[in-house]
C-alpha cells in the first residue's frame, strides 16, 4: 500500500455562526486510499469532506481554523480556489448532468482550462467515460442529452466529468443514495477500480457500503471525529464505545 500522505487535516474547527459543527477533527488520508465517513444524520460528515476543496466559502457565516494540507500545501493559505477544486473533485448525492450532451459534459471542465484541441479534448472524455465505466454504454449517442441518461449513468458521467479534470482527490458525498442496487453496486465496484489511480472519500449511510469499499473509515458523532482508522478494526473491533454502539445498530 501507498504510504504517501495525500490530504493532511489538523486541528480542523468549523463554525457557522456561532454553531460549532466540526471540533479539533484530524486525519491523514494517504494517496490512492478510500475512506468513508459515517456517522448519523447532522455529525458533520458532508461538512468535513465540503472543507477539503473550500466548498464552505461560499457559506458567509462559516469560520474554519486548523490546517489543510494537500501534498503538504495549506490549501487554506495561498492555493488558487480553481485550481485546487481541479485537484480535489467532487460527486454529490444527486446526480447533476448539466443540461447539455453527454460528451460536452465531460468536455466542460477542460475547455474551462482552455483545452480546445478537437482530437486531445475527444481523447480525454473517452478516456474519462471509460475510467467511469460508462463508455460502452454512451460511446454511440455522445451527442445526446446527459438527461436522457438513467440516474446510475448520470452518477458515473458525473464521475466522468470530475476525471476529466485529472483530479488527485475524488471526494463523494453519499453518491449512491438515490440509485438503485444495481446502478448502486456499480458505483461500488467503480470505486475499488479508481482507487489505483485516486485517493477516494465518500460519505455514506450504508453501513456495509464503507466496509465494503474502504481501506479507513472516520466515525463522526456531533461534530468530533469519534474513531479513524483500518476499515476492518473499526467494524471488527472498534476502539471506542460510541463506534461499537452505532455500527451494532445500538446507537440512541
Ligand atoms: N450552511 C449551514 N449553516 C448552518 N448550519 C449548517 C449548515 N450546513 C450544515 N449545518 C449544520 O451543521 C451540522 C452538520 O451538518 P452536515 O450536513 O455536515 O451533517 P451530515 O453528517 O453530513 O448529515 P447528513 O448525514 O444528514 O447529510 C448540522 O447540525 C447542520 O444543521
Amino acid at each position: 500500500m501507498n504510504t504517501a500522505v495525500k490530504l493532511e487535516v489538523r486541528d480542523l474547527d468549523l463554525f457557522y455562526g456561532e454553531f460549532q459543527a466540526l471540533k479539533k477533527v484530524c486525519f491523514s488520508l494517504a494517496d490512492r486510499e478510500v475512506a468513508a465517513f459515517i456517522g448519523p444524520s447532522g455529525c458533520g460528515k458532508s461538512t468535513c469532506i465540503r472543507v477539503l476543496n473550500r466548498m464552505n466559502d461560499l457559506i458567509p457565516s462559516c469560520r474554519i481554523t486548523g490546517t489543510v494540507t494537500l501534498d503538504g500545501e495549506n490549501i487554506y493559505g495561498s492555493m488558487d480556489v480553481t485550481a485546487l477544486r481541479s485537484r480535489v473533485g467532487m460527486v454529490f448525492q444527486k446526480p447533476n448532468p448539466f443540461a447539455m450532451s453527454i460528451f460536452d459534459n465531460v468536455a466542460y471542465g477542460p475547455r474551462m482550462q482552455g483545452l480546445r484541441d478537437k482530437v486531445t479534448l475527444s481523447a480525454l472524455v473517452e478516456e474519462s467515460l471509460k475510467k467511469a465505466a460508462l463508455w460502452e454504454e454512451v460511446k454511440d449517442r455522445l451527442k445526446k442529452s446527459a438527461l436522457s441518461l438513467s440516474g446510475g449513468q448520470q452518477q458515473r458521467l458525473c464521475i466522468a466529468r470530475s476525471i476529466a479534470m485529472e483530479p488527485e482527490v475524488i471526494l463523494m458525498d453519499e453518491p449512491t443514495s438515490a440509485l438503485d442496487p444495481i446502478a448502486t453496486a456499480k458505483i461500488e465496484e467503480l470505486i475499488g477500480e479508481l482507487k489505483k489511480e485516486y485517493s477516494i472519500i465518500i460519505v455514506t449511510h450504508a453501513m456495509h457500503q464503507a466496509a465494503r469499499v474502504s481501506d479507513r473509515t472516520a466515525f463522526f458523532l456531533m461534530g468530533e471525529l469519534v474513531e479513524w482508522g483500518n476499515t476492518t478494526d473499526v467494524f471488527t473491533n472498534p476502539r471506542d464505545r460510541r463506534t461499537e454502539d452505532y455500527i451494532s445498530g445500538r446507537f440512541g
